[in-house]
């Protein structure tokens, strides 16, 4: 048999695969509707999107792959296709830190898949306002980054917020040097977010030591700048380099190769326990000797682990500080129920944020 001829043969294969894989895809989709009308049936308050269930599934995928695909590119697959049967049950609205071509865009995508419609807002409170006004049904906030540490902004809007946190997303964040200038030598300004700036101190302090750096409040705005000043660089993602026409100068400048950013999905109501979850809560105690440490102990008392603290003024007046915990565990399940009753009896302040499935891609 020449080439051609066992070329024909395997895109044969192919094309009866494909044909096989459509028609269950939208079976799959029929099923999907399906699920709409019994959750319909059932009248008041009908939740279509199902945090637990679509981690379920997901780890369910990533357990199941024979290969030779990736785990994680088999869950995004599949990512995609129940993000397209959700969007048949109901289209969602999903507000982010905009403008469009920002890092929380992609961590909304990430996490809802490419069938949902995303909406930008200039600021985080923004995003908290429109969720819970229900013109949006979620948001994608930024939370914390492994080299900068906190978004306070977002820490700040949960003290206020009656919002939870319905899902979390963690995004592998690279930053590139953009600009319309045909050299580095001709590049006299860096226009970022502060945080993405001191991602890249390193990398620019030897690049571009005499160029000005100037903060801004997205990196979307900085690429925006950028295209309009043949000067001026903006470090930023490869998709703010599409949406504003300019040209990856330098790639992956971030001083930190493993750079992650952790997003959270706040909605009107928490996620159902998926098996492998997370609670977040906001705990304060007076200010007094040995105060945080029996503040704590109902966690280490039911051998529960916590994954993150952090400590912020209360701006209330009444505590000095606040604390926001995230532990391992469904705020359902009976160690984490105990601890967080235990809490509520030593605490001055103990506001559960949400249980939400650990990010599964
Ligand atoms: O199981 C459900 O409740 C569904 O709506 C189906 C489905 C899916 O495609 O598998 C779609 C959306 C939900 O977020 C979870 C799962």
């Amino acid at each position: 048999m020449t080439s051609d001829e066992q070329l024909n043969q395997v895109r044969e294969r192919i094309n009866t695969i494909d044909a096989e894989l459509l028609r269950l895809i939208c079976e799959r989709a029929s099923c999907a509707q399906d699920v709409a009308k019994i959750k319909d049936a059932h009248g008041e308050a009908v939740k279509y999107y199902r945090p637990e269930r679509e981690a379920e599934i997901l780890r369910r995928i990533k357990l199941q792959n024979p290969g030779p695909l990736d785990g994680e590119e088999v869950a995004r697959l599949f990512r995609e296709i129940m993000s397209a049967c959700l969007a048949l049950e109901k289209p969602l609205e999903i507000g982010y830190l905009g403008p469009a071509g920002t890092f929380t865009q992609a961590a909304a995508l990430k996490h809802f898949g490419h069938s949902v419609h995303t909406q930008p807002f200039g600021a985080i409170s923004d995003i908290f306002r429109e969720v819970e006004a229900g013109a949006c049904d979620y948001g994608v906030v930024p939370v914390e980054n492994s080299t900068e540490g906190v978004v306070n902004h977002t820490l700040d809007m949960f003290m206020r917020s009656p919002l939870l946190i319905a899902g979390e997303v963690t995004l592998r964040i690279h930053h590139h040097l953009l600009s319309t200038a045909t050299e580095i030598g001709a590049i006299r300004r860096v226009y970022s977010h502060q945080q993405s700036l001191a991602q890249c101190r390193g990398w620019l302090d030897r690049a571009l030591p005499n160029a000005e750096r100037i903060a801004v409040s997205t990196n979307a705005d900085a690429a925006k700048l950028a295209a309009g000043d043949p000067q001026a660089a903006a470090v930023a993602s490869e998709a703010a380099a599409e949406l504003y026409s300019l040209r990856v100068m330098a790639q992956r400048i971030e001083d930190e190769p493993g750079n992650t950013t952790r997003f959270l999905v706040i909605g009107p109501e928490d996620s159902p326990p998926s098996g492998h979850d997370k609670t977040s809560m906001l705990l304060s105690c007076r200010n007094e000797a040995g105060a945080l440490h029996r503040l704590l102990s109902p966690f280490a008392n039911q051998g529960i682990s916590m994954t993150r603290i952090e400590s912020r003024p209360s701006r209330q007046g009444v505590w000095d500080y606040v604390f926001f915990v995230d532990v391992s565990g469904h705020r359902a399940a009976p160690d984490v129920a105990k601890a967080i009753t235990e809490l509520r009896g030593a605490a001055n302040l103990c506001k559960v944020l949400g249980s939400y499935p650990e990010a599964v891609l």
